[in-house]
């Protein structure tokens, strides 16, 4: 039996909610075997974001490098990236190593407002690795921050994936968690000619930390598994809202997802 093994190249939650904790809790859940290169250690609980200690690229390129050398993955993902000095090594370890299925979840600012992605390295995401991308998965900001579009409307969601798509995106999925339907939470998919919606109820919680990363890592760990990008989505939609749905109820601020739900309880969307 191939044992299936995807990694996630990402900042750490010291709070376990989101970034490599999140990932690596869903690879484990969906059944992959789960890989890491850390750029950066934040400090973090369910409050706030208290500190962000970016690692050297080179300790970035050696983890990549290790991983390379010995247990290539079948998908990969990207969290935190925070300078362009990282997403430039990233890059080049995409090409080198003729990794594929990409998954490019460009993370930018934490709730709270602590930015996890320096702005000015906004423009080498866009030149450097989105083109690389078999999948990138923006949230409303992020969508909007990429193309420069405001996205007020479902239709202004489809030309900002028509958009990411132009800039070299193979796919695009933009979350709606910060869309403005009150309860529905639609997550768009544009394969280039065709759109896809899938929806779930949007439940009224605080506790959604880490949503993006889960959802992003479920996503990835379906594609290391073989399944097509549709059927990857929609299991990545059925895990987060189980993740959402039975909240732990931890930490006093934005409490994590419940990543074990999926497996124990199922849901269907
Ligand atoms: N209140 C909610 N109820 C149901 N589903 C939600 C809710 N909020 C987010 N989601 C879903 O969670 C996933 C992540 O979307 P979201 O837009 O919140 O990502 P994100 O902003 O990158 O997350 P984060 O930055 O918290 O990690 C999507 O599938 C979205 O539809
Ligand atoms: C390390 C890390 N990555 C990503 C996010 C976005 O949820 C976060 N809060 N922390």
């Amino acid at each position: 039996m191939t044992t299936f093994k995807a990694l996630t190249i990402a900042g750490s939650d010291s709070g376990g909610g989101a970034g490599i904790q999140a990932d690596l809790k869903t690879f484990q859940e969906l059944g992959v075997y789960g890989m890491s290169a850390l750029t950066a250690i934040t400090a973090q609980n369910t409050l706030g974001v208290q500190g962000v200690y970016p690692l050297s690229v080179e300790a970035v390129k050696e983890q990549m490098k290790s991983i390379a050398d010995d247990l290539s993955p079948h998908a990969l993902k990207t969290g935190m990236l925070f300078n362009a000095e990282i997403i430039s090594a990233v890059a080049d370890a995409v090409r080198i190593y003729s990794w594929e299925k990409l998954i490019v979840d460009p993370v930018m600012i934490a709730k709270g407002g602590v930015s996890l992605l320096q702005q000015e390295s906004v423009q080498a995401l866009i030149e450097k690795l989105i083109p690389l991308s078999y999948v990138i998965t923006p949230n409303i900001p992020e969508a909007e921050v990429l193309t420069g579009m405001k996205i007020v409307t479902d239709e202004g969601v489809r030309k900002a994936a028509m958009s990411l798509h132009n800039m070299g995106a193979k796919h695009v999925v933009i979350k709606g968690g910060h869309a403005a339907h009150p309860d529905e939470a639609v997550d768009v998919l544009f394969d280039g000619t065709d759109f896809f919606e899938f929806s779930s109820p949007r439940f009224q919680t605080e506790n959604t930390h880490g949503t993006g990363c889960t959802f992003a890592a479920a996503i990835t760990s379906e594609l290391a598994k073989g399944q097509s990008l549709y059927d990857s989505v929609k299991t990545a939609k059925a895990f987060i809202t189980a993740a959402i749905k039975n909240e732990l109820g931890i930490g006093s601020g934005h409490g994590p997802t419940n990543h074990w739900a999926y497996k124990r309880t199922g849901v269907s969307v």
